[in-house]
């Protein structure tokens, strides 16, 4: 299987617009690809907190369109990382959006942990509640963004719902690119699954952003890892390795579960 983790540069300067159209592009290049990924809340920055009124859309808005007629053009499964979503009458979601080849939406995950603690996406966004996996031909996807890979219980629920392989598009700051990686490699380690995990390059809102995309293997080895700058990371991996390490070192089956209640 193909996966092409696209890191795109988010700056300042660069209207939204022009970026969306530029990222279309970026898509339609990576035809022959199994898998496209793209960044956490790409149009607008992910610490863009200012923006996210203003630039917020409804899911089928702008960005859908976009990026639905580019995964189908380049006929990809397309991740496409994540937007604003203004759902109508409620608050603002940050959301996921995944299509099919042929364009259509095939899942959307609205980020169940965010981002800011008491101000920033925290307070601006509601949060998901809804746990998302989506059957592509090679392997199952589970879906996460961001500050949610700090939360381990997160994927161990993705892998109780069939998750082999974790996508997970960031908006990650350069301060913390240490805490990204180690994390990345975590989540891979202790559920024996792919990670794919796409960041922004450049600067907004005056946070330098990490870059450093990533492919993890089950094993915990890293396939691949981008730079610091915008990059088409392209990786070939076999998703059979899932199995094959689940059941070479069978530790998920060791699991106790109920540990996370309290017990009287
Ligand atoms: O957890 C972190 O250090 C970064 C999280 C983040 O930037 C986000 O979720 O947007």
């Amino acid at each position: 299987m193909r996966a092409s983790l696209l890191q795109v540069a988010v700056n300042e300067g660069e209207p939204v617009e022009s970026r969306r159209r530029r990222v279309a592009g970026m898509v339609r290049d990576q035809a022959g690809a199994d898998l496209v990924v793209l960044p956490e809340l790409w149009t607008t920055g992910a610490f863009a907190y200012e923006e996210f009124a203003g630039e917020a859309e409804p899911l089928e808005g702008p960005t859908f369109e976009a990026m639905a007629e580019a995964a189908s053009d380049a006929g990809v499964w397309l991740h496409a990382g994540s937007i604003p979503e203004r759902d109508p009458g409620g608050p603002l979601y940050n959301t996921s959006l995944v299509f099919s080849p042929s364009g259509d939406l095939a899942a959307a995950y609205r980020k169940i942990h965010r981002f800011g603690f008491d101000k920033g996406e925290a307070v601006l966004m509601g949060a998901g509640d809804q746990l998302v996996t989506v059957r592509l031909p090679h392997t199952v996807v589970g879906v996460a963004t961001c500050y949610d890979l700090r939360f381990p219980e997160l994927f161990r629920g993705l892998v109780d719902a069939g998750a082999e392989t974790f996508v997970v598009p960031a908006g990650w700051p350069e301060r913390r690119r240490d805490h990204w990686t180690l994390l990345a490699r975590a989540r891979a380690v202790e559920n024996q699954a792919f990670v794919l995990a796409c960041g922004t390059a450049g600067t907004h809102a005056g946070v330098p952003q990490a870059g450093h995309s990533i492919v993890v293997d089950p094993w915990g080895e890293v396939l691949a890892e981008a730079g610091p700058g915008e990059e088409a990371l392209t990786v070939d991996f076999d998703p059979a390795a899932v199995a094959g390490t689940r059941e070479r070192f069978p530790a998920l089956k060791d699991r106790v579960l109920g540990l996370d209640r309290p017990r009287r």
